[in-house]
């Protein structure tokens, strides 16, 4: 049977962080073609927004929760995210992996930035029936701010832990958690806390790799391992081979 696994592909490395919404077609292209070539791994993919919802949710302070000016930006914001999931899924399924699009928009409920409510069901009937579900980082409403930001990050932490998956891999822009220009193979909340790690250089409402690194931690924590690694490096996640990067453990 399929090793059932979630693969993150960071908003960095599917969009051009420099521009407005510049959807990068070509690795996108490039990653559903690698995915359609294995048959031993079935796929949950999450993606970020990247220059696709980062800006926006900027440039509406989404992140700091909605008022009475603000609220254009959850149509321009989730509009933005939701054209980079279009483009994933039709890659995907042009390459040959049956695909569709879930909207944590739709799906999920948040209480001050946290998620507290999201039907998985939809998502594991899915993966039951062959089909790949591409989630991504979205604007949530949220009972106490009105809406927020969720990271794909967040929705990974969230799933892993309702639905049993055999690995989870996040294919970014660096080759992993770096310090001092290498990669740390292994972190773990302790190591962690001695580390310099920041937030990112593009425009990014969800904390960076700081961010990625406080979701994963948790996860870690209740036993579930995962790994960042460059996205050149996702034929070899995809295979089980060392991808050269970060595992994020106990
Ligand atoms: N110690 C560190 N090691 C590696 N990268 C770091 C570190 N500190 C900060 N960063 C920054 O984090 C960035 C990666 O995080 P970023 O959130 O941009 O990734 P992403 O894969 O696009 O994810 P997302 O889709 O959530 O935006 C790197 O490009 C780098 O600039
Ligand atoms: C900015 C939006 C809409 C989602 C952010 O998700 P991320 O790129 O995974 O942090």
């Amino acid at each position: 049977m399929a090793e059932k696994i979630i693969l993150k592909l960071g908003g960095s490395v599917i969009t051009d962080k420099k521009g407005d919404c510049k959807v990068d077609k070509e690795r996108i292209r490039a990653l559903a073609n690698e995915i359609s070539q294995r048959t031993d791994v079935f796929p949950i993919i999450v993606h970020g927004a990247g220059s696709c919802g980062h800006p926006e949710a900027r440039r509406h302070h989404l992140d700091k929760g909605l008022d009475q000016t603000n609220r254009a930006g959850i149509f321009v914001t989730h509009h933005a995210v939701g054209r980079l999931n279009d483009a994933v899924v039709n890659a995907l399924r042009d390459s040959g992996v049956e695909s569709v699009g879930i909207h944590p928009l739709d799906a999920c409920t948040a209480k001050k930035g946290r998620l507290i409510s999201f039907n998985c069901e939809t998502v594991e009937l899915l993966v039951k029936n062959g089909i790949v579900p591409v989630l991504h980082g979205d604007v949530v409403m949220d009972t106490e701010q009105g809406a927020c930001i969720v990271s794909g990050d967040q929705i990974i932490s969230y799933i892993a832990g309702k639905i049993k998956v055999d690995r989870i891999g996040l294919a970014t822009d660096v080759d992993g958690v770096l310090k001092d220009g290498m990669v740390i193979p292994s972190i773990n909340t302790e190591s962690a806390g001695e580390l310099d790690i920041k937030e990112s250089s593009n425009t990014d409402v969800t904390g960076g790799m700081k961010g990625k690194i406080s979701e994963l931690l948790s996860l870690a924590e209740s036993g579930i391992e995962s790994s960042i690694f460059h996205v050149s490096r996702t034929g070899d996640f995809l295979d089980g081979r060392d991808h050269g990067g970060t595992i994020v453990t106990k």
